[in-house]
């Protein structure tokens, strides 16, 4: 796994001011990182999409995933600007036909996760892009899905890490060689 500081100084300091922290929400004793001032702000958000964009393009990916809700939001059109097509990971029970299902722990809850069983080709390459880092049990879960797919990982590329909750450990066998790209570390 390699470590990369993939934003620029003036990315980093352009996006920082566009989160908002939310103390003890959804739960006593969580900051919340909030996202939607960034949304909002069209220089931010069109230089987010175009950062992720790019690094789709660097990893070599050929489909790009998003984990619901608010990974859809960074990766449909991280993935459009780079001409590659999306698959969402969606949380159980909203994608029909057929699909791989799996169960984990965030920050502040236990959730599941599903892809469609044919969503990839055989020799696709899947960069899944997320908004955040915290534990890694949402990402590391995805990741688990995209192996069962028998497609091979890009990468994972997130808006923002939270070190301090440990993902990027938790997440070096689940990526293997695969990089994790983080615009913004807190
Ligand atoms: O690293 P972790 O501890 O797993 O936390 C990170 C995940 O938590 C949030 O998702 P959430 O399930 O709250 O869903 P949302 O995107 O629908 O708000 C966030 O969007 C990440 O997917
Ligand atoms: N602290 C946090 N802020 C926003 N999204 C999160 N997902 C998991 N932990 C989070």
């Amino acid at each position: 796994m390699t470590t990369t500081q993939t934003a620029s100084a003036e990315l980093r300091e352009l996006l920082l001011a566009h989160i908002r922290d939310v103390p003890d929400y959804p739960e006593p004793g969580v900051v919340f990182k909030d996202i939607t001032p960034l949304l909002a702000d069209a220089k931010a958000f069109g230089a987010l999409v175009d950062a992720l964009a790019a690094l789709c393009v660097e990893r070599g990916a050929t489909k790009v995933v998003g984990l619901e809700a608010r990974g859809f939001i960074l990766a449909a059109p991280a993935a459009a600007r780079a001409g590659l097509g999306f698959v969402p990971v969606r949380k159980a029970g909203k994608l029909p036909g057929d699909t791989h299902g799996q169960a984990y722990q965030l920050e502040y809850g236990t959730a599941e996760i599903e892809v469609h069983a044919d969503a990839f080709d055989p020799d696709d390459r899947v960069l899944v892009i997320d908004d955040v880092l915290a534990t890694g049990g949402t990402a590391e879960a995805s990741l688990e899905l995209v192996r069962r797919t028998g497609a091979a990982l890009a990468g994972v590329a997130v808006l923002m890490e939270l070190t301090f909750l440990g993902g990027r450990e938790r997440l070096v066998p689940a990526l293997g060689n695969a990089p994790l790209d983080a615009l913004v570390t807190i």
